[in-house]
Protein backbone atom coordinates (compact mmCIF):
# COMPACT_ATOMS: atom_id res chain seq x y z
CA UNK A 1 0.00 0.00 0.00
CA UNK A 2 1.01 3.43 -1.16
CA UNK A 3 1.89 5.04 2.47
CA UNK A 4 1.99 9.10 2.66
CA UNK A 5 4.05 10.51 5.48
CA UNK A 6 3.76 14.16 5.72
CA UNK A 7 6.63 16.26 7.55
CA UNK A 8 7.16 19.69 7.15
CA UNK A 9 11.33 20.47 7.95
CA UNK A 10 11.29 23.99 8.29
CA UNK A 11 10.29 25.57 12.16
CA UNK A 12 8.82 22.07 13.41
CA UNK A 13 7.34 21.23 16.90
CA UNK A 14 7.21 24.65 17.90
CA UNK A 15 4.92 23.11 21.11
CA UNK A 16 8.06 21.37 22.69
CA UNK A 17 10.16 24.68 22.61
CA UNK A 18 10.11 24.85 26.63
CA UNK A 19 12.25 22.33 26.32
CA UNK A 20 14.21 21.94 22.83
CA UNK A 21 15.50 24.97 20.84
CA UNK A 22 14.42 24.99 17.46
CA UNK A 23 17.72 22.83 15.71
CA UNK A 24 17.06 20.67 18.70
CA UNK A 25 13.56 20.67 17.75
CA UNK A 26 14.60 20.15 13.94
CA UNK A 27 16.87 17.15 14.62
CA UNK A 28 14.89 15.65 16.76
CA UNK A 29 11.66 15.91 14.15
CA UNK A 30 13.94 13.99 12.03
CA UNK A 31 14.35 11.66 14.42
CA UNK A 32 11.00 10.66 14.54
CA UNK A 33 10.45 10.84 10.69
CA UNK A 34 13.26 8.48 10.51
CA UNK A 35 11.82 6.05 13.62
CA UNK A 36 8.62 6.20 11.23
CA UNK A 37 9.99 5.41 7.90
CA UNK A 38 12.16 2.43 10.11
CA UNK A 39 9.10 0.81 11.40
CA UNK A 40 6.98 0.72 7.77
CA UNK A 41 10.09 -0.69 6.16
CA UNK A 42 10.17 -3.73 8.72
CA UNK A 43 6.59 -4.06 7.99
CA UNK A 44 7.13 -4.24 3.95
CA UNK A 45 10.44 -6.46 4.91
CA UNK A 46 9.65 -8.76 8.47
CA UNK A 47 5.80 -9.02 8.65
CA UNK A 48 4.12 -9.08 5.05
CA UNK A 49 2.07 -5.56 4.49
CA UNK A 50 3.80 -4.43 1.10
CA UNK A 51 4.39 -0.58 1.98
CA UNK A 52 5.29 1.62 -0.89
CA UNK A 53 6.24 5.39 1.43
CA UNK A 54 6.57 8.54 0.28
CA UNK A 55 7.64 11.79 2.05
CA UNK A 56 5.32 14.25 1.50
CA UNK A 57 7.45 17.13 2.73
CA UNK A 58 7.18 20.89 2.39
CA UNK A 59 11.02 21.21 1.10
CA UNK A 60 13.16 19.13 0.11
CA UNK A 61 14.91 16.39 1.98
CA UNK A 62 16.62 13.32 1.66
CA UNK A 63 15.63 10.57 4.17
CA UNK A 64 15.78 6.78 1.82
CA UNK A 65 12.62 7.23 -0.11
CA UNK A 66 10.77 8.48 -2.41
CA UNK A 67 10.26 12.17 -1.62
CA UNK A 68 7.20 14.48 -2.71
CA UNK A 69 7.57 18.14 -2.01
CA UNK A 70 4.57 20.05 -1.71
CA UNK A 71 4.34 23.79 0.23
CA UNK A 72 0.95 23.78 0.03
CA UNK A 73 -0.97 23.38 3.43
CA UNK A 74 -1.56 20.10 4.75
CA UNK A 75 -5.18 18.98 3.80
CA UNK A 76 -3.92 19.97 0.34
CA UNK A 77 -1.38 18.16 0.04
CA UNK A 78 -2.60 14.96 1.54
CA UNK A 79 -6.04 14.87 -0.59
CA UNK A 80 -3.88 15.24 -4.05
CA UNK A 81 -2.23 12.15 -2.48
CA UNK A 82 -5.78 10.14 -1.94
CA UNK A 83 -7.56 7.56 -4.29
CA UNK A 84 -8.81 9.86 -6.99
CA UNK A 85 -11.70 7.87 -8.47
CA UNK A 86 -12.89 4.21 -7.90
CA UNK A 87 -10.31 1.64 -8.38
CA UNK A 88 -7.92 3.98 -7.43
CA UNK A 89 -5.39 1.70 -4.96
CA UNK A 90 -5.74 2.95 -1.06
CA UNK A 91 -3.63 5.09 0.67
CA UNK A 92 -2.80 5.12 4.26
CA UNK A 93 -1.34 8.31 5.77
CA UNK A 94 0.84 8.21 8.69
CA UNK A 95 2.32 11.29 10.71
CA UNK A 96 5.67 11.79 11.28
CA UNK A 97 5.87 12.84 14.79
CA UNK A 98 4.49 8.78 15.60
CA UNK A 99 7.33 8.35 17.79
CA UNK A 100 5.75 5.38 19.52
CA UNK A 101 4.65 3.50 16.93
CA UNK A 102 6.18 -0.07 16.16
CA UNK A 103 5.42 -2.88 13.22
CA UNK A 104 2.59 -4.30 15.66
CA UNK A 105 0.59 -1.32 16.56
CA UNK A 106 0.87 0.27 12.49
CA UNK A 107 0.27 -3.33 11.34
CA UNK A 108 -3.18 -3.13 13.23
CA UNK A 109 -3.94 0.04 10.81
CA UNK A 110 -4.15 -2.27 7.74
CA UNK A 111 -5.94 -4.98 9.10
CA UNK A 112 -9.82 -3.28 9.28
CA UNK A 113 -11.47 -3.88 5.44
CA UNK A 114 -13.47 -0.80 5.69
CA UNK A 115 -13.41 2.55 3.17
CA UNK A 116 -12.08 4.09 5.76
CA UNK A 117 -9.70 3.62 9.15
CA UNK A 118 -8.35 5.45 11.56
CA UNK A 119 -6.11 5.91 14.09
CA UNK A 120 -7.04 8.75 16.50
CA UNK A 121 -4.37 10.91 18.39
CA UNK A 122 -4.67 12.14 21.43
CA UNK A 123 -6.50 15.93 21.54
CA UNK A 124 -8.64 15.07 18.72
CA UNK A 125 -5.69 14.83 15.88
CA UNK A 126 -5.84 11.81 13.33
CA UNK A 127 -2.47 10.30 13.62
CA UNK A 128 -3.21 7.44 10.60
CA UNK A 129 -5.40 7.06 8.37
CA UNK A 130 -6.21 4.30 5.50
CA UNK A 131 -8.40 5.45 2.56
CA UNK A 132 -10.05 2.71 -0.04
CA UNK A 133 -12.89 5.36 -1.37
CA UNK A 134 -12.02 8.39 -3.83
CA UNK A 135 -15.69 10.03 -1.95
CA UNK A 136 -13.53 10.66 1.55
CA UNK A 137 -11.34 14.03 1.63
CA UNK A 138 -9.23 14.98 4.87
CA UNK A 139 -9.51 18.00 6.96
CA UNK A 140 -6.61 18.63 9.50
CA UNK A 141 -5.89 20.76 12.25
CA UNK A 142 -8.67 21.14 14.68
CA UNK A 143 -10.49 17.98 15.90
CA UNK A 144 -9.90 16.69 13.21
CA UNK A 145 -11.35 13.04 13.99
CA UNK A 146 -14.65 14.50 14.73
CA UNK A 147 -14.52 15.88 11.02
CA UNK A 148 -12.98 12.75 9.46
CA UNK A 149 -15.75 10.70 11.30
CA UNK A 150 -18.57 12.93 9.76
CA UNK A 151 -16.76 13.12 6.40
CA UNK A 152 -16.73 10.02 6.25
CA UNK A 153 -20.37 9.38 7.55
CA UNK A 154 -21.62 12.23 5.33
CA UNK A 155 -20.17 10.02 2.43
CA UNK A 156 -22.13 6.54 3.40
CA UNK A 157 -18.75 4.97 3.66
CA UNK A 158 -17.46 2.43 5.86
CA UNK A 159 -14.98 3.68 9.22
CA UNK A 160 -13.25 1.16 11.24
CA UNK A 161 -11.48 2.97 14.19
CA UNK A 162 -8.13 1.57 15.51
CA UNK A 163 -8.00 2.02 19.18
CA UNK A 164 -3.90 1.85 20.08
CA UNK A 165 -1.51 3.81 22.60
CA UNK A 166 1.11 3.89 20.88
CA UNK A 167 -0.70 5.53 17.60
CA UNK A 168 -2.69 7.68 19.60
CA UNK A 169 0.71 9.40 21.17
CA UNK A 170 1.98 11.85 18.93
CA UNK A 171 4.75 14.18 20.17
CA UNK A 172 3.28 17.39 20.20
CA UNK A 173 4.20 18.91 23.66
CA UNK A 174 6.86 18.55 26.21
CA UNK A 175 4.68 15.92 28.48
CA UNK A 176 4.51 13.85 24.93
CA UNK A 177 7.76 13.35 25.73
CA UNK A 178 7.93 11.18 28.86
CA UNK A 179 5.85 8.37 26.69
CA UNK A 180 8.93 8.50 24.08
CA UNK A 181 10.91 8.15 27.18
CA UNK A 182 9.49 5.39 29.02
CA UNK A 183 7.65 3.45 25.94
CA UNK A 184 9.91 4.78 22.53
CA UNK A 185 11.69 1.73 20.72
CA UNK A 186 12.98 3.54 18.14
CA UNK A 187 15.99 6.03 18.06
CA UNK A 188 14.13 9.23 19.17
CA UNK A 189 14.20 7.72 23.22
CA UNK A 190 17.87 7.62 22.46
CA UNK A 191 18.47 11.16 21.17
CA UNK A 192 16.30 12.81 23.69
CA UNK A 193 18.52 11.03 26.52
CA UNK A 194 21.80 12.11 24.59
CA UNK A 195 20.20 16.06 24.52
CA UNK A 196 19.70 15.71 28.25
CA UNK A 197 15.94 15.29 28.43
CA UNK A 198 14.99 13.10 31.13
CA UNK A 199 11.79 11.63 33.20
CA UNK A 200 11.62 13.64 36.40
CA UNK A 201 8.85 13.62 39.31
CA UNK A 202 6.84 16.88 40.09
CA UNK A 203 4.09 16.85 42.22
CA UNK A 204 3.58 13.07 41.85
CA UNK A 205 4.00 13.13 38.26
CA UNK A 206 5.85 11.90 35.69
CA UNK A 207 7.03 15.04 33.85
CA UNK A 208 10.42 16.23 31.54
CA UNK A 209 13.33 17.70 32.60
CA UNK A 210 16.39 19.21 30.92
CA UNK A 211 19.79 18.87 32.12
CA UNK A 212 21.52 22.66 31.64
CA UNK A 213 25.35 20.75 30.93
N1 LIG B 1 3.49 18.07 4.18
C1 LIG B 1 3.14 18.75 5.28
N2 LIG B 1 3.28 18.16 6.50
C2 LIG B 1 2.94 18.87 7.59
C3 LIG B 1 2.45 20.19 7.52
N3 LIG B 1 2.18 20.62 8.79
C4 LIG B 1 2.50 19.61 9.61
N4 LIG B 1 2.97 18.54 8.90
C5 LIG B 1 3.37 17.23 9.40
O1 LIG B 1 2.16 16.66 9.93
C6 LIG B 1 2.39 16.00 11.17
C7 LIG B 1 1.59 16.66 12.30
O2 LIG B 1 2.07 17.96 12.44
P1 LIG B 1 1.64 18.88 13.67
O3 LIG B 1 1.96 18.22 14.95
O4 LIG B 1 0.24 19.33 13.48
O5 LIG B 1 2.58 20.16 13.41
P2 LIG B 1 4.12 20.40 13.66
O6 LIG B 1 4.50 21.50 12.69
O7 LIG B 1 4.92 19.15 13.57
O8 LIG B 1 4.22 20.91 15.18
P3 LIG B 1 3.71 22.28 15.89
O9 LIG B 1 4.63 23.37 15.44
O10 LIG B 1 3.85 22.01 17.35
O11 LIG B 1 2.29 22.47 15.45
C8 LIG B 1 3.90 16.04 11.37
O12 LIG B 1 4.40 14.84 10.79
C9 LIG B 1 4.35 17.27 10.57
O13 LIG B 1 5.70 17.15 10.13
C10 LIG B 1 2.29 20.79 6.22
O14 LIG B 1 1.85 21.93 6.06
N5 LIG B 1 2.65 20.02 5.15
C1 LIG C 1 -2.46 17.49 11.73
C2 LIG C 1 -3.15 17.50 13.06
O1 LIG C 1 -2.20 17.09 14.00
P1 LIG C 1 -2.20 17.59 15.55
O2 LIG C 1 -2.07 19.08 15.51
O3 LIG C 1 -3.45 17.09 16.15
O4 LIG C 1 -0.97 16.94 16.08
C3 LIG C 1 -4.38 16.56 13.01
O5 LIG C 1 -4.21 15.36 13.30
O6 LIG C 1 -5.44 17.03 12.62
Amino acid sequence: MRVVVPFAPGRPKTRLAPVLDEAERTAFARTMLDDVLSVLSTLDRERGVSVDPLVLSTAPIDCGVSVAVDDRPLTDAVNDRLPASDGDDPVAVVMADLALATPDALARLFEPDADVVVAPGRGGGTNALVVRDPAFRVDYHGASVRDHREIAREADLSLAHVDSFRLATDVDEPADLVEVLLHGEGEAPAWLAETGVSVAAADGRADVERNSG
